[in-house]
């Protein structure tokens, strides 16, 4: 799928947070002091190892007293333990606030998805999958999450520790600093390759496990056919020609972690090492003290982490951009024409549609109603008929304004329909279609779910219109029994027979119904008959019909072909034409 992001996800991310700006500056500023005071402790304790030596030279074998050391060496120490403290403070604000704040983005970034969904036309759900959709908004903006709340506290805390270790290492020694600095940045170049050349063999290990469990997945399955068709020898030669890839990957994954990464490890610990054999020399010939190299050692540990980090840390940050990027793409997409200004309402609805010449494509380009045109009056039942791809949907999905027509106008009640608020267009229809939606919660709570305030009695006088009265009495819990896809305990005809007393119970003016084409047994069929039967009365009504006593009952039939309408009228016009109509009848509708 393209991104359809124009500047760079970075800028796009940092204009994303600038709310947040003032928080990510303190966060800064508790790191820097957190870490300025966490370096300045091996250098303190160098100089009180330095002074303690000195003293014990100065007495010269004399035996120092108790007091005397406690002098040298408790002011340091209270030093040290103010210093930790202090920064051990600073360091707690700071993963506080990053945790407020990672919160405070992903919460306002999910806010903003959940807006969009609202504003995005029918068209980006048909042409994107629920799999993909839900990973952006699920796992892409945990990365996010993750990212603020550890990659970013990583990059000030490393950048802080590079700075301040390095200024320390070049105050106390310029030259052997220089070597160090080779050594660390050499390792950590080889340890950067090493970690992606080992995640490509890891990945490959892992494309390769996939493939294996795959094949043995389908072997197991499908023992039976294998049998059957006398294909053992050859399945078992695949399974071993895939166990040997897998092997292969394996053994160069292992190997890359049992016998490269302990020698990684000892070029990380080159620079230590090498500082160490050098930093001896430079005490031994009297040019740095016993204090001030240790506190260098510890400085060259302070750095060499962060600098082998670095990479890490840089693609968990990549990564996430990587995921903003994807969250952008949702966000960045073309909404629905917006609602109008002064939109009309319908208060005394009389449920009259009329289609003048319309146009509808899709795609723009491609057009697949090219001139509808049709009245449906108030309160008359229209049947929509058509071979399958004719349309039909089509239409009903145009009539509640799913989709954006591309010419011609669709009226409701003399009123263009663009004119009312999308809500209060589809508050006038109802809908039973085939693949019935319930949602997991109470009988009850599904069958209001387009009339919230409705009482019980009132929900059961729909049940019982609906037909759907007497099995709900059957349920364990009545119209308390919880409906959830687990349970799986509700028939296909039982749900129409309740999304059939939703629509009765929201009491819309208008209806659409597809009649069941999907096998339900003869008594569900029937009390789906007498339920939508009465669903229509009073009411218009649009019907997608595949049975002959609706369709002849029907006021208008609209024969629908390739997109467009191509005969109306009722049974006995539309029979007396010798059009499709009259073929569908003798090839379809006759025997139902
Ligand atoms: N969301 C969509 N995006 C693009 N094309 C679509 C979409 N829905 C339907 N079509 C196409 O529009 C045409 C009409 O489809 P429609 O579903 O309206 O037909 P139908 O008469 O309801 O068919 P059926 O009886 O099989 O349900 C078909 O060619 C179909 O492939």
């Amino acid at each position: 799928m393209t991104q359809t992001t124009n500047k760079s996800s970075t800028k796009r991310f940092l204009e994303f947070i600038k709310p947040e700006k003032n928080q990510f500056y303190l966060l800064a500023l508790c790191s820097v002091i957190s870490n300025i005071l966490v370096t300045s402790m091996p250098f303190i304790m160098g100089v009180a190892i330095d002074d303690l030596l000195k003293a014990i030279k100065d007495a010269n074998g004399t035996i120092l007293t108790g007091s005397f050391i406690q002098e040298i060496i408790i002011f340091p120490v209270v030093i040290l333990i103010i210093i930790a403290v202090v920064s051990a403070f600073f360091s707690y604000v700071q993963e506080r606030m990053m945790a407020s704040l990672s919160e405070d983005v992903t919460l306002r970034l999910r806010k903003e998805i959940t807006q969009k969904f609202k504003r995005l036309p029918m068209s980006f759900f048909d042409s994107h999958q629920v799999g993909d959709i839900l990973s952006r908004t699920t796992n892409d903006i945990n990365r996010i999450a993750e990212m603020l709340l550890t990659g970013i506290n990583q990059l000030f805390s490393s950048i802080v520790n590079i700075i301040f270790g390095l200024l320390m290492l070049l105050y106390i020694d310029l030259k052997l600093t220089g070597i160090v600095v080779i050594l660390i940045v050499f390792s950590s170049v080889v340890t950067t390759w090493v970690a992606s050349k080992n995640k490509k063999l890891a990945d490959r290990n892992q494309h390769e496990l996939g493939i294996l469990n795959n094949q043995a997945e389908e072997y197991f399955s499908g023992n039976l056919e294998i049998k059957t068709f006398n294909q053992q020898k050859q399945t078992a030669t695949q399974i071993d020609q895939t166990n040997k890839k897998h092997q292969k990957a394996f053994e160069q994954s292992q190997f890359f972690d049992f016998a490269i990464y302990p020698a990684i490890r000892f070029l990380n610990q080159l620079a230590f090492i090498v500082s160490a054999i050098i930093g001896a020399g430079l005490v031994i010939q009297g040019s740095l003290t016993i204090g001030l190299i240790q506190a260098y050692l510890q400085y060259v540990n302070q750095i060499s982490e962060p600098i082998t980090n670095f990479s890490y840390v840089i693609n968990t940050i990549q990564s996430a951009m990587a995921s903003f990027d994807r969250v952008l793409y949702i966000l960045d997409q073309p909404e629905e024409r917006l609602e109008p200004k002064k939109p009309l309402r319908i208060n005394d609805s009389q449920g009259e549609i009329q289609f003048k010449g319309v146009k509808f494509g899709y795609t723009p380009d491609n057009l697949l109603m090219n001139d509808v045109s049709f009245t449906a009056k108030s309160h008359k039942m229209i049947a929509i008929v058509g071979p399958t791809g004719a349309g039909k949907t089509t239409l009903v999905n145009l009539l509640m304004r799913f989709y954006e027509i591309n010419g011609g106008a669709i009226t409701y009640d003399g009123q263009d329909i663009t004119q009312l608020t999308r809500q209060d267009l589809r508050s006038k229809f109802g809908m039973v279609l085939q693949n019935t939606w319930l949602f997991e919660g109470t009988v009850a709570d599904n069958i209001a779910y387009g009339n919230k305030q409705a009482t019980r009695e009132e929900i059961i006088q729909a049940a019982q219109i609906a037909q759907c009265d007497h099995f709900i009495r059957t349920l364990p819990d009545g119209y308390d029994t919880i409906i959830s896809s687990e349970n799986g305990s509700l028939s296909q005809g039982q749900q129409q027979l309740l999304t059939i007393a939703r629509v009765v119970l929201a009491n819309p003016p208008v209806v659409i119904l597809d009649e069941a084409t999907s096998s339900v047994d003869t008594r569900t069929e029937a009390e789906i008959q007498t339920a939508m039967e009465s669903v229509t009365k009073g009411r218009t009504s649009f019907v997608i019909a595949h049975r002959l006593s609706t369709i002849e009952k029907a006021d208008l039939i609209l024969v629908m072909d390739a997109g467009d309408i191509v005969e109306q009228g009722n049974h006995q016009e539309l029979l007396n034409k010798k059009g499709l109509y009259r073929t569908l009848y003798q090839s379809q509708f006759k025997d139902s």
